[in-house]
């Protein structure tokens, strides 16, 4: 299994060199899952990153030559701008009895006391960020190489025996975002709402969106989850069954104005003049 994360411009260069190398090695395709967020200024993105479309003719072109089956979906309320969008090819239909559970968010419009913590200072360092923001609670057991950029930026990539979780932070002003994903953990194990609520700690975002995959039919783990989020308005969810028998369950939340409950882990102390990342379509 190979898991590529993307911050920024994706680049699919890597794919005729990835299925080289897995040639060399007589490893095949099985399955291929893609998921990205919206397209902000499609018009000014290099070719085939304009639209999915094109995205996704570049995909099966490689992949419908190894003989995949392909399903393409964009996911999301047709109000809201961030939408979610899924390539899956497959060869066939999953026949593993152990189900390897996805489970991805993306926060946008940090909380600018947290996103403080991601700037470079004289006396910061990356792994006092991953303290300091929380990070290390996330997952507390899972090894963690953590990378800060100059002047602000947050990447880390943590291990926890064959489960794996990222978090890439860009922590500017007026157009600040995280993504956060964890894959090939136990969710009956890890408690999916308390970890939701530990990243939500670390950032406490304007809005967020949470997807959960499963490589298994019937055992989708998102369709009850999360129960309840109090700070937080639910949005649009979303469910769709891919063509390699798994499942994707995709839900965008808003945070609330007011959120006095006692139970709430967030402190509304966000500001209204921060402004939505604008975009094209
Ligand atoms: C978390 S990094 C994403 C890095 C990604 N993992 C990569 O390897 O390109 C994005 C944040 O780091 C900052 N940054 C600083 N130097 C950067 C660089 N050389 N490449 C990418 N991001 C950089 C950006 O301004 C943004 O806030």
């Amino acid at each position: 299994k190979l898991s590529l994360k993307l911050v920024g411009l994706p680049n699919f260069l890597s794919i005729p060199a990835i299925l080289k190398l897995a040639n060399a090695l007589s490893l095949g395709v099985k399955s291929v899952i893609y998921t990205r967020g919206r397209f902000i200024f499609p018009r000014a993105q290099p070719s085939p990153h304009r639209s999915f479309s094109e995205e996704v003719s570049v995909f099966d072109n490689h992949f419908g030559k190894l003989g995949l089956v392909s399903k393409a979906y964009v996911m999301g309320s047709p109000e809201k701008s961030q939408k979610w969008h899924v390539y899956s090819a497959s060869a066939e239909l999953g026949s593993q009895s152990k189900p390897v559970y996805t489970f991805e968010m993306f926060v946008i419009g940090l909380d600018r006391k947290r996103a403080s913590v991601f700037y470079k200072t004289h006396g910061s360092s990356a792994a006092l960020m991953t303290e300091d923001s929380g990070i290390r609670k996330i997952l507390p057991q899972s090894e963690i190489c953590d990378f800060e950029f100059d002047p602000c930026g947050y990447s880390m990539n943590g291990i926890e025996g064959s489960a794996i979780s990222t978090i890439h932070v860009t922590p500017e002003d007026g157009f600040s975002y995280a993504g956060f994903e964890a894959a090939g953990y136990d969710f009956e194990d890890v408690n999916l709402t308390q970890l939701l609520e530990r990243v939500l700690a670390c950032f406490q975002p304007t809005e967020f969106s949470v997807a959960v995959h499963t490589d298994i039919a019937g055992r989708e783990l998102g369709k009850n989850f999360p129960l309840d989020l109090n700070g937080y308005h639910c949005g649009h969810k979303s469910h769709e069954v891919l063509g390699s028998g798994g499942s994707v369950t995709y839900q965008n939340f808003d945070r609330a104005e007011s959120c006095g409950s006692p139970r709430s882990i967030l402190k509304c102390c966000w500001s209204k003049d921060e402004k939505e990342v604008e975009e094209e379509f």
